[in-house]
């Protein structure tokens, strides 16, 4: 967390000024567009992203894969053969050879900085990285000395971090390669991704002492599996902490994007403060994303809900209790479990979470400081937050460039009266409607994307 004065525009939260009582429809799930969008352009024919997020770190990856030169054709469809409910926005995607020289811009989007340095490998050419001064902060070395292991060619400024240039020889020979990825899981996710192009595969052996966020490794997996390719996992009786990807082509798929759940969690956290109801539309019935335990941890924290034919219905009281809980397998959830464990009738202790200080913003550090100078009890621990509540008052919610600190703010905001969220505009990353969409919502009218 770097120090942001408020150069941005402040935003006025809104108050809600009773019980919410609403549908949202919640745009695609970043995670989810951004591996089919990987896995689309390293296929051997074209496919099909239906229902697609577009957002900032969306953009940054379908303008990174052209820049490689893939063809993405962004059009809109009333229905499809992919299934009921599927029409709406739609990417065809067209892979072709992968060439340098490029530059790809990161942004601040993890998924771009670590899925596609493995891609770049397999271009012909040099792929030059940069992003966002925050991009040159967040870990990357364990990513740049697996691809060397497994035979790239990469020039950093031998700190192991951004910017940096893949110098792509259009083939990676692959094979086995150790990593420590209690940093992000996303370092295994970003050597699976590309492994069934790499000559001979991948076995990627995880090393370290704890591994974040497995359902973002299950996702990968089972999109892979989805593309054809043949996957190895510890959960399929394989060896503790090893992956193999064996090298095959990869199908071209016609698929739909499920809405992003994480991104749904400040709209359920409105229903379960103001004692209303919140209902997202195709909650899926299974899924990888974390964003689906929001039902059992925010039914803990005192709300109920339902998966029905019209989404998932999630009702809260008002009451709102505190939870000790391990997020290390959803850590993303961690700002929007905290606002509301600020609002709630008793102390909150959130685990496991270590890794967060290398998110977005530091989330630890930015969650302790915003609260408490809104009046708030919160204290770091060496894997999360201690937080106890007390009577919060308005003020200035300082956001670090960090989607899901707006969106906490924004939480807050509901009860307590006079607080501003700086730059809201940074939601932009993964839900660039969100404060009319917030809007919407308080006003009882149908909220999110084409409403
Ligand atoms: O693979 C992914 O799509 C993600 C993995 C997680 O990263 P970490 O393992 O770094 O927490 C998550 O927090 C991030 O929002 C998205
Ligand atoms: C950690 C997150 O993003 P990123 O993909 O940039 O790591 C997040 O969205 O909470």
């Amino acid at each position: 967390m770097t120090e942001t004065p408020a150069l941005h525009p402040l935003w006025p939260a809104p108050l809600a000024d009773g019980a919410v009582h609403a549908t949202v429809t919640v745009p695609g799930s970043k995670s989810v567009t951004n591996r089919a969008l990987v896995l689309a352009a390293l296929a051997a024919e074209p496919g099909w992203v239906r229902r697609p997020l577009r957002s900032r770190d969306s953009q940054l990856m379908s303008d990174a894969l052209r820049a490689l030169g893939v063809g993405i054709e962004e059009t809109v469809s009333s229905s499809s053969s992919a299934g009921a409910g599927a029409g709406g926005e739609a990417w065809r995607i067209i892979p072709a050879a992968l060439h340098g020289p490029a530059t790809v811009d990161v942004g601040n989007a993890g998924t771009v900085m670590r899925f596609l340095p493995p891609v770049a490998t397999l271009a012909a050419g040099d792929i030059r990285f940069d992003g966002d001064p925050r991009s040159y902060e967040r870990p990357l070395g364990e990513v740049i000395n697996a691809l060397r292991a497994l035979g790239a060619r990469i020039d950093d400024d031998g700190r192991g971090a951004l910017p940096m240039t893949v110098h792509g020889g259009g083939a990676l020979e692959g094979g086995t390669v150790e990593i420590d990825a209690s940093n992000s899981s996303q370092f295994v996710s970003a050597l699976l991704l590309s492994a069934p192009r790499f000559n001979q595969g991948v076995e990627v052996r995880h090393t370290g002492a704890t591994l974040p966020s497995m359902p973002h490794i299950r996702m990968t997996v089972e999109m892979l599996r989805a593309a054809g390719a043949q996957v190895d996992t510890p959960e399929a009786g394989g060896e503790k902490n090893v992956w193999r990807v064996a090298p095959s082509a990869l199908l071209g798929r016609d698929m739909v994007v499920e809405p992003d759940l994480s991104n749904a969690q400040p709209f359920l956290a409105a229903a379960l403060i103001t004692g209303g109801t919140v209902t997202i539309p195709d909650w899926p019935h299974r899924t990888t994303q974390p964003g689906d335990e929001l039902r059992r941890i925010f039914t803990e924290m005192g709300g109920s809900c339902e998966l029905t034919d019209a989404g998932l219905v999630f009702t809260g009281t008002g009451a709102i209790h505190g939870i000790d809980v391990d997020l290390g397998e959803v850590g993303e959830l961690t700002p929007g479990i905290a606002a509301v464990a600020a609002l709630a009738d008793s102390p909150s202790t959130l685990r496991g979470v270590a890794h967060l200080r290398l998110h977005e913003t530091d989330r630890l550090a930015a969650l302790t400081k915003e609260i408490n100078e809104l009046g708030g009890d919160v204290t770091e621990t060496a894997d999360g937050l201690h937080i106890r509540p007390r009577k919060l008052h308005g003020g200035v919610f300082h956001t670090y460039d960090d989607h899901r600190m707006a969106t906490a703010g924004a939480v807050i905001g509901l009860a307590v009266k006079g607080v501003e969220i700086e730059n809201v505009a940074t939601t932009a990353k993964t839900l660039p409607d969100f404060p009319k969409m917030w809007t919407d919502m308080l006003a009882g009218a149908e909220a999110g994307a084409g409403a």
